[in-house]
């Protein structure tokens, strides 16, 4: 058995110490938040690429608005500092109010005024150009987010919950921000025209080359929208990295878990292999050895007839494009969740092969 050499063990997930790179736009360095005697953020560091698209997901009551609400300026960190451009915004170095940070904010709902067409929400926000040119630019702002600017003389409530998300976005355009701020503006959609706003909304940010964060509970949304995730947990940022890393690499169990379904086993290290239920699977820089468990994303299992290991199906349910197979393991005596698109291949008592396929993650026990 090798023990695991310093070089092997994982990096920390959120360093210390980011340094800002040239292109960062928004830093954040030890940003701690207190309401009164509760800690709502402990301490958070996080660097946004100028052009980039972050995603902050977490838990209700995990402190995402809390922190966006600091970005933005409508509120001060207790401890910490917050640059823009490397200019200090908030903390000892200086202070700069929300409207000069060039930040744009649509909210959950939209907030459009109800008593004003789309087009007067939109040039709500045009005051520094002049009157002359408003009507045209809402047209442009309107062009730009793919809305039909005949819809200028509606009002919101004439228009679909999409539609008026859009609206949100061309008035938080209109003063041409550098930075948007996005906190949970699709929650309100159903699921089709959310992902329809989503998409449009990301292309329009893209192709204006706007910062843009958004903060979200949704972890599917998070990973599709964005090129940076950051996973709050409990007013720390449990881990930062591009979709594909924090998703097949989790920093541990509990992000695991948030970020989708996750197969979790028992497993014994040793060298780079952990034998589980499922047999020997390799493992990319196991932390420990020994006992550890693992973690698996049910697409990874698949069911194959020359497969190694024997599954009893104790139930299904059926999702549509795919089924979710509940199997016992009788070999191991455990019970793993697998998926499969063809939902007649499987019936209650029915046996089947598996076979696992990728690497899994290992975290120390306990
Ligand atoms: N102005 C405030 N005064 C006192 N407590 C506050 C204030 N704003 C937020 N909190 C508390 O801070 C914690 C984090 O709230 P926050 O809204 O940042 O969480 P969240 O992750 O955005 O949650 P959700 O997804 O439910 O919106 C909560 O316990 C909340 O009650």
């Amino acid at each position: 058995m090798t023990g695991p050499s310093p070089s092997r063990l994982p990096a920390p997930a959120v360093s210390p110490a980011i340094d800002p790179s040239t292109d960062s736009h928004l830093f954040l360095e030890a940003v701690t938040k207190n309401f009164g005697s509760q800690a709502v953020l402990k301490g958070i560091d996080l660097s946004v690429t100028r052009g980039g698209t972050t995603a902050i997901v977490g838990p209700s009551g995990s402190g995402k608005t809390t922190l966006l609400r600091i970005i933005a300026g409508f509120e001060a960190p207790t401890t910490g500092r917050v640059s823009l451009s490397g200019e200090a915004v908030a903390g000892p170095d200086g202070w700069v109010p929300a409207h000069k940070r060039s930040i744009g904010y649509v909210a959950q709902d939209g907030a459009l005024f109800p008593h004003l067409t789309v087009g007067q929400n939109i040039a709500f926000s045009l005051g520094h150009i002049p009157r002359a040119r408003r009507k045209e630019r809402v047209a442009e702002l309107m062009t730009m987010v793919r809305l039909d600017p005949d819809y200028a003389k509606r009002r919101p409530h004439q228009l679909s919950g999409g539609q008026q998300q859009r609206v949100a976005l061309a008035r938080a355009l209109a003063h041409e921000p550098q930075l948007m701020l996005l906190d949970e503006p699709f929650s309100a959609l159903d699921a089709g025209l959310r992902v329809a706003t989503r998409r449009a909304i990301a292309e329009v940010l893209k192709e204006a080359g706007v910062t843009t964060i958004l903060v979200t509970h949704d972890q599917a949304e998070a990973l599709s929208f964005a090129d940076q995730v950051a996973i709050m947990r409990d007013g720390n940022l449990a881990q930062v990295g591009n979709p594909f890393v924090v998703y097949t690499r989790p920093a541990d169990r509990a992000t695991a878990e948030f970020l989708g379904d996750a197969v979790i086993l028992d497993a014994w290290m040793e060298g780079s292999l952990a034998t589980c239920a499922l047999g020997a699977i390799p493992v990319r820089r196991p932390p420990v050895q020994g006992e550890v468990v693992i973690m698996l994303r049910p697409e990874q299992i698949r069911i194959a007839e020359d497969g190694p290991i024997r599954g009893t199906v104790l139930d299904t349910v059926y999702f549509g494009p795919e089924t979710t197979v509940r199997l016992l393991l009788p070999d191991a005596g455990e019970t793993i969740s697998v998926r499969h698109w063809n939902a007649a291949i499987a019936r209650p008592g029915t046996e089947l092969r598996l076979r696992v396929v990728g690497e899994a993650v290992a975290f120390p026990k306990g």
